[in-house]
């Protein structure tokens, strides 16, 4: 809205809504209460933001200035600013309450992640998991656990989603397109990333434990194969993801990758279901 709305009175909107905006930075901060450094981190996020889109200061913005950073977008002091403590009690409060099979899920995943080398390919199985299951029988709860767990360890699990909306649903969920870059394609057409070596991002997918993708069946199969190719190439591992354990869920009876112009063959056909090979 900052960039591409004709807001009036910015200030007065940040004064009035700053405690919302910064609601997620005190429950991951050891305060009790809303400071000004905990309104600074929110600056800074919604400055990354602004920038993630194209546009400038958010001062220019008629916001408070954030730190004076540099122009980056570091996405690795976001996956590392968990407060493990409270995550550590969110996990001890929310496994109890897996049902039966969420409980196999995570033990098999959680088995998976935690017997393997961070960054080494070498444990027993396939580093792919996929949760197909109709909606609302607790995907998102578990992935969300399969989260909080694995940050708590203090380890790195970057979380996104096809869409926007089923982001905001994941804990720290990011859109897939927006957190790996991945391009616009034509039908048909898989290109890589466009994540250049030794920039932040690449340096969270080598130090990534595990990555989670929600609502993976809405997105076009390319996406996730321009990702798998960019894997592989940052990691220099020719596996799938370059070995990461990588989970991600969705319901094939819900909604099926959008194609312009598109009728129901195309969809099926740039759906994950049917997929690429190697
Ligand atoms: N084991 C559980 N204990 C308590 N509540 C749970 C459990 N599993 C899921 N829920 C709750 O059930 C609701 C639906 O779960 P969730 O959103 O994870 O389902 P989903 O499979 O991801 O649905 P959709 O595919 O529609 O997104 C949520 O409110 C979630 O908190």
């Amino acid at each position: 809205m900052l960039v591409f709305s004709d807001l009036e009175d910015q200030s007065g909107i940040w004064k009035d809504t700053r405690d919302l905006f910064s609601s997620d930075f005190l429950y991951n901060s050891k305060d009790s209460e809303y400071n000004d450094e905990i309104y600074l981190d929110a600056l800074d996020d919604i400055q990354d933001r602004v920038w993630e889109c194209g546009g400038g200061k958010i001062s220019a913005y008629g916001l408070p200035t954030s730190r004076n950073r540099e122009k980056v977008t570091n996405v690795i002091r976001r996956e590392k600013a968990y407060n493990r403590e409270r995550l550590s009690e969110e996990v001890a409060e929310k496994s109890p309450m897996l049902n039966e099979k969420q409980r196999i899920v995570y033990d098999t995943i959680m088995t998976y992640v935690n017997g393997r080398d961070n960054n080494q390919v070498g444990a027993a199985g396939s580093n792919g998991f996929f949760l197909a299951a109709p909606g609302g029988t607790g995907k998102s709860f578990l992935l969300n656990l399969i989260l909080d767990t694995v940050r708590s360890q203090g380890r790195i699990a970057p979380a996104v989603a096809s869409l926007g909306i089923a982001a905001t649903v994941l804990h720290g969920g990011r859109t897939a397109r927006n957190m790996f870059k991945i391009p616009i394609m034509e039908y048909n057409e898989v290109r890589a990333c466009s994540i250049k070596r030794n920039t932040e991002t690449a340096k969270l997918l080598l130090m990534t434990t595990v990555l989670v993708w929600d609502e993976v069946v809405m997105a076009n199969k390319n996406t996730l194969a321009s990702l798998d190719c960019t894997m592989r190439d940052i990691l220099w591992v020719p596996a799938f993801m370059g070995g990461v354990p990588f989970v991600c869920a969705g319901n094939l009876r819900q909604i099926l990758p959008v194609i312009r112009g598109g009728g129901k063959n195309d969809k099926l056909i740039q759906c994950l279901k049917s997929s690429w090979s190697g």
